[in-house]
């Protein structure tokens, strides 16, 4: 008995990395039969640009020869930071509860996308009356609270999706994403933060120094993506990196929205580069280094509006096209169909 070595005491992280490495591949039986359909459309080769790698992308995650789009839905994850008592964000936590009761109510800008698309809308909110610990002085979360959190993101698609758009609320976590940006990417912490939902300059200046002294407390520690999503990220962060994770074990295809939500996706990419083989970023987001972000993942946005909102605006906005990118793909006739004539070569 006594030689038995003692279990190594397992980390909280140990599922998400087992999720990590047992994540499935793409489907390429359903990719070769999207492509054998898409030349038989009426249209000349090529001529939907995107519009075929995506309807490609769905039939490869979804590993369906015919590849739909009838359930989409978009996520969004609500959570509160305690990071905002340095004073980083133009608006104060209150507006967190109150936008989650607009959301209820209808009147948010995510909503009339939605709506106008018809995509579901789900809210998830993630302790909103407990923020987490200000980043700069302190982890903002525990392991413990860090996976529960993952967890919790991944009962997104629970009640069943075919496409998942992720996206977030929560007052200052634009400081927060800033923060991994740094922390994974490195350079000076100015090029990575923006205004968010709009601070004057003494409020980027207060960003700045901010992620500097938090890069400077947590140190070597975050060498582990892990760690610096549980150090820096806010609960919302953690549950947009949960969802993905279990879309991707689930077979879903994810859209990820702007600077906020592409935080969590980072965090998740310096894991695994394999980890967002099955997600888009669906927009560009106007604020910040978000095109260095994506560069960094090896992500071309679908869209570029010059949007900055978050509430995954950016990634309802891309469902829209997305949908009609699978409806050509699915229902238009191909050149025996509709008698129409094969071009020669
Ligand atoms: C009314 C309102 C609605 C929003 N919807 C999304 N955000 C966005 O702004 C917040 C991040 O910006 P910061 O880091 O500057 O606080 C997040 O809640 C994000 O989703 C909003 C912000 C406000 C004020
Ligand atoms: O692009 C985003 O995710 C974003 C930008 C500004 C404020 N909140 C979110």
């Amino acid at each position: 008995m006594t030689d038995t070595p003692a279990p190594t005491s397992g980390s909280p992280f140990d599922d998400i990395r087992a999720l990590l490495s047992a994540m499935p591949g793409p489907d390429e039986a359903a990719v070769a039969a999207v492509r054998a359909r898409d030349a038989e459309l009426t249209k000349p080769a090529g001529s939907l640009g995107r519009l075929e790698w995506l309807a490609e992308w769905l039939g490869a995650w979804q590993a369906k020869p015919k590849p739909s789009v009838a359930r989409p839905l978009v996520a969004v994850f609500a959570g509160a930071h305690g990071v905002t008592a340095r004073g980083v964000s133009a608006f104060p936590d209150v507006v967190n509860r109150q936008m989650l009761e607009n959301f209820a109510a209808g009147g948010a800008a995510i909503n009339q996308i939605c709506a106008a698309y018809g995509i579901g809308f789900k809210v998830f909110d993630l302790a909103l009356d407990i923020p987490t610990k200000d980043f700069s002085a302190e982890p903002a979360m525990s392991e413990k609270d860090a996976v529960a959190t993952m967890a919790f993101g991944m009962e997104a698609i629970a009640g069943g999706t075919d496409l998942l758009g992720i996206g977030e609320m929560g007052i200052g976590n634009t400081t927060s994403a800033a923060a991994i940006y740094s922390a994974l990417y490195g350079g000076e912490p100015a090029r990575w933060v923006g205004r968010g939902s709009g601070v004057d300059d003494e409020g980027l200046a207060r960003k700045v120094r901010v992620i500097e002294e938090a890069l400077a407390l947590h140190g070597e520690a975050l060498s582990d993506p892990l760690e610096v999503l549980r150090r820096l990220g806010g609960r919302e962060i953690c549950a947009m990196a949960g969802a993905i994770l279990a879309a991707r074990a689930e077979r879903v295809p994810v859209v990820i929205d702007g600077y906020v939500a592409s935080a969590a996706a980072a965090v998740l990419h310096a894991l695994d580069p394999r980890a967002l083989d099955h997600c888009v970023a669906g927009h560009l987001s106007a604020e910040g280094a978000h095109r260095e972000a994506l560069e960094r993942m090896g992500k071309t946005p679908l869209l570029a509006l010059n949007m900055r909102l978050g509430e995954g605006s950016g990634a309802a906005m891309a469902i829209g096209v997305i949908k009609a990118a699978c409806a050509c793909h699915t229902d238009m006739a191909t050149f025996e169909q509709a008698s129409v004539s094969r071009g020669e070569g």
